[in-house]
């Protein structure tokens, strides 16, 4: 089992919002015991009061890691998000802060993709409002407004790892497939881009959005791009609660304009299962609302705890950062007979010769040198004879530049 310079027995993970078991598990079996685990997003002063000590955080999509937050942790090596979507994150300050984030960009597509198709075919024969009548005593045996899905076209927005599932599932049900994305892509199977979003609102019996919560989506689907939707028209949201005006969907929703909805993603979410989910949208006889559960599958929450645990203990064993999604990414090798030090510095001329120069002087012989840099932020890796590495590592520390070093044994 790989060693770090500090005791494996000290560093303590904090794992949020009910992450999967599986998670716990593979940290335990790489030789870890200090492992906090609670059932709910923590927030504000809570947050930062928990950090204090925490060397490593697991969290999934609520737990708002501010910069803030982040200078509240002044322990934190690195930060999981047990789950695709990290705008929950401030990404450039943790960066800065020589802290690496992760997540697990693909385990739960196929869980969203697979729920928006089932919502499409349940809000296209109006099972929501049939099903909630039913249950009220009430009985509407009618093809009125009933629709198979074969046929119909599904305007996906956003065409990325979810959007692209769900286009072939949607096509293998005779469905046609429209998308509109920022970037060009690649059309699977029969699937067309259309370079305007009006223009894939008006032509889609159906819009589903995949895309990311940034500066671009935020607010994207308001009055106007309801309004050009189809009368009649269906729009599912798993994306992010912030992509949709959630008055003006309710506004069409409530006018009859809008036949459906499905929403999963909410402005304001609560932070764990005991409080009160608040939206106008409540009481809306044919809008499916879920609780953010579009990735949650037993399958997708067992796969996420370990991808997303995998990574955060091989960059504290051994300082891989492959695929982090905010820092330098080095791949690295183990290095048995050899200790390994990291150093996290701003990416300013003359901080790697000062490095070099230090070595020199303390007459550190070098024997792996891995290097990586991402907006503003270097990343240097050094393997060096275990005789001098303590040296070596007092020293590095006081290079002009440096955020943050480490030592792995
Ligand atoms: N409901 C859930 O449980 C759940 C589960 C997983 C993911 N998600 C959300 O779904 C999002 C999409 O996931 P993904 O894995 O498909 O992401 P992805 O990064 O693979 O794909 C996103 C696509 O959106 C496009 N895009 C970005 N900005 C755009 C804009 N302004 N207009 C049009 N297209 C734009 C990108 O080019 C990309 O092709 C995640 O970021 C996450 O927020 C929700
Ligand atoms: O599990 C979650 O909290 C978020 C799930 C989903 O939105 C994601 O981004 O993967």
């Amino acid at each position: 089992m790989s060693k770090t310079s500090l005791d494996k027995s000290k560093i303590r993970f904090l794992l949020l919002e009910n992450i999967h078991p599986s998670a716990e598990a593979l940290i335990r079996a790489a030789g870890y015991s200090q492992i906090e685990t609670l059932p709910r997003a923590l927030q504000g002063d809570e947050l930062k009061a928990k950090l204090a000590d925490v060397h490593f955080l697991g969290i999934r999509s609520q737990t708002r890691l501010t910069a803030d937050v982040l200078a509240a942790a002044p322990k934190l090596v690195a930060a999981g998000c047990f789950c695709i979507g990290t705008n929950q994150v401030d990404l450039a300050t943790a960066r800065e802060r020589g802290v690496p984030v992760f997540n697990a960009p693909y385990s739960n597509t196929r869980s969203v993709a697979e729920l928006v198709l089932a919502e499409a075919i349940l809000l296209l024969r109006g099972i929501p409002a049939k099903n909630a009548l039913v249950h009220r005593g009430g009985w509407m045996k009618s093809a009125a407004q009933s629709h198979e899905i074969r046929g119909k076209t599904l305007g996906i927005v956003g065409y990325g790892s979810i959007g692209t599932q769900l286009s072939v599932l949607a096509e293998s049900l005779g469905m046609h497939v429209a998308f509109y994305d920022v970037v060009t892509k690649l059309p699977l199977g029969n699937a067309r881009q259309v370079y305007a979003l009006p223009d894939l609102l008006a032509q889609s019996d159906i819009v589903s959005l995949h895309v990311p919560e940034n500066e671009s989506t935020r607010w994207m689907i308001g009055p106007a791009e309801l309004a050009a939707m189809k009368d009649g028209g269906i729009l599912i949201n798993a994306s992010r609660g912030t992509v949709v005006d959630i008055n003006a969907l309710t506004a069409e929703l409530k006018s009859g304009r809008l036949w459906g909805a499905a929403i999963d993603v909410f402005p304001v979410e609560p932070g764990s299962n005991n409080e009160e989910f608040q939206s106008p949208l409540r009481g809306l006889d044919n809008v499916i609302l879920t609780p953010h559960i579009g990735g949650s599958t037993m399958e997708a929450q067992a796969n996420i705890g370990v991808e997303v645990a995998e990574k955060l203990v091989k960059y504290s064993d051994n300082g891989t950062t492959t695929s982090s999604v905010n820092f330098p990414e080095v791949a690295l090798p183990a290095h048995p007979g050899r200790h390994r030090l990291l150093h996290v510095h701003h990416n300013v001329p003359g901080v790697l010769s000062a490095i070099n120069q230090v070595f020199a002087e303390q007459h550190v012989n070098i024997a792996s040198q891995y290097l990586q840099t991402k907006d503003g932020v270097g990343y240097v890796v050094m393997d060096v004879d275990t005789a001098s590495s303590d040296a070596a590592r007092e020293a590095l520390a006081k290079v002009p530049g440096t955020i943050r070093s480490r030592m792995l044994l």
